[in-house]
């Protein structure tokens, strides 16, 4: 379990983030919604230590200033919306991933290199695996970055809009290997912007407004109560079950 308390971030004078109380959880997927600038991406940037913060975070009851780098990277992982392209092949690029847990040889186990192998798999990049960064494609290099946070094997994943550049049939696999990392007991925490996917893959929805949670509910109890909602996206969510629909939910006038 995640909690943060009275966690408060500045950029100079400016306050971007303050958060009272917050639990996120293992084995759920919970998505950050807000608008531009509301503090998603700080607050997932405070889970990994990126910005400084006052307050506490705790990871499993442990704070997480004093988490050790190694320990940490192993319990949390972040991927951010933009990434740079090292000039590395895809296979080294995954292989980082298991970084936090090699000896001082820095060689891959065998078992690292069949977690590295299934993260390829799983993303499809297993058949680019010699190819550079720099020769993907962008959709091609979102799934190699997204193999590495999955051969890290960390118990929360906070993804930053993960689906940036895949085509529909990637976007819906990535989704299916979130829910089977969900089920596998990880916690996920995303930032998107597209509500519908947001509300039907998601167990808890976090609204953030100008650095604040205003609601924190399961998506159908966000469709009890969307004044929010209606006030920050200037459109209403319907539930429609209809099992012939992708998405469950559907934006409203
Ligand atoms: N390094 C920085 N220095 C100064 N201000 C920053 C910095 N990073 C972010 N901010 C400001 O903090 C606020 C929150 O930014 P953040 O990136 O967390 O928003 P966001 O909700 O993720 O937005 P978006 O949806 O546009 O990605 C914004 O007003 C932003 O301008």
């Amino acid at each position: 379990m995640i909690e943060m308390h009275d966690l408060v971030v500045k950029y100079g004078n400016r306050q971007v983030l303050y958060i009272k109380n917050l639990t996120l959880k293992k084995g759920e997927i919970v998505t950050i919604i807000g608008q531009n600038g509301a503090g998603k991406s700080t607050l997932q940037k405070c889970l990994t230590s990126l910005t400084e913060y006052k307050g506490v975070i705790l990871i499993d009851g442990k704070s997480l200033k004093e988490l050790p780098a190694r320990q940490r990277a192993q319990k949390i992982v972040y991927l951010p919306q933009a990434q740079s392209s090292p000039a590395m092949q895809v296979r080294t690029l995954v292989s980082h991933g298991r970084f936090p847990y090699l000896g001082y040889s820095h060689t891959l186990s065998v078992e690292d290199k069949q977690i590295v192998e299934e993260a390829m798999k799983a993303t499809h990049v297993d058949l680019l695996k010699d190819r550079f960064l720099d020769e993907l494609s962008l959709g091609e290099r979102q799934r190699a970055f997204l193999a590495m946070v999955i051969a890290t094997g960390s118990d929360y994943l906070l993804l930053d809009e993960p689906g940036t550049y895949l085509d529909l049939i990637s976007q819906h696999e990535l989704m299916q290997i979130l829910q089977s990392l969900k089920r596998a007991g990880k916690g996920i925490v995303l930032i998107n912007h597209d509500l519908p996917l947001s509300f039907s893959m998601s167990d808890q929805l976090i609204l953030l407004d100008q650095g604040q949670v205003l609601q924190v509910e399961a998506p159908d109890d966000f469709i009890n109560h969307q004044e929010h909602i209606r006030r920050i996206f200037h459109v209403g969510m319907k539930k429609i079950e209809d099992p012939s629909l992708l998405y469950q939910y559907v934006i409203i006038q």
